[in-house]
């Protein structure tokens, strides 16, 4: 079946997806869209919400980047049988998210003096307040969300690999925990030969 996921050429939102389909030996095609010259605006009028990522499949297309990552890892069996755990992997991928939302924020000021100062609080605020509850939940969790390797270990990896990007830091190095995560999933079979494969990211 031939599978398609339409992102930037940058991590972001599609690189939890793009690992799960490496680390699960899916084939797909990795369209790429030149951040700098976003708006294409036949591409934008094109998708169901004008934003990216988009995955399509036989025919059919999702968007959403956390309805995506967890279709395809239902079929890698990155999700527990127990749908109560599969709710609390749901919790750990918006609190991931809501994170991420502060990063967003930053991303899309262009007033230079708000961004430093936004920047500032995601450094200084953020980042603690976030991280330290991550650490906490993986110290108890054997290192994973859920105890073992699951989707939202890949997404996690994903917004701080994107977090890093965007704020020219590394994050996942204040927090050992974080830190040994982070590792793992890049060590992971077809995740790792991705990764040492892929045009390194500029923003
Ligand atoms: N909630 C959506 C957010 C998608 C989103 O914000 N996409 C951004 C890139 S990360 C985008 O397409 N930006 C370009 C635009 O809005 O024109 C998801 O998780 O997929």
């Amino acid at each position: 079946m031939a599978r398609k996921l339409h992102y930037f050429n940058v991590n972001g939102l599609a690189e939890p997806i793009r690992y799960i389909l490496h680390y699960a030996g899916q084939k797909f095609e990795d369209v790429q869209y030149d951040f700098k010259k976003w708006p294409i605006q036949t591409v934008k009028d094109s998708l169901p919400y004008g934003q990216l990522p988009m995955y399509e499949e036989g025919g059919k297309t999702l968007n959403q980047s956390l309805a995506i990552a967890r279709y395809i890892a239902v079929q890698a069996n990155l999700l527990p049988a127990d749908v109560w755990e599969q709710a609390e992997l749901d919790a750990v991928v918006f609190n991931i998210y809501d994170f991420w939302s502060k990063v967003v924020v930053f991303i899309k000021e262009t007033d230079p003096v708000k961004k430093a100062a936004f920047k500032k609080e995601i450094l200084e605020e953020f980042i603690n307040f976030f991280f330290n509850r991550f650490e906490k939940e993986l110290k108890k969790n054997n290192g994973y969300f859920g105890k073992k390797l699951s989707w939202a270990d890949f997404v996690f990896v994903g917004i701080v690999e994107a977090t890093n990007l965007f704020l020219g830091i590394e994050v996942q190095k204040q927090f050992p925990t974080v830190n040994a995560l982070v590792t793992k999933v890049r060590s992971l079979p077809g995740v790792k030969e991705y990764i040492a494969k892929r045009t390194p990211y500029q923003v």
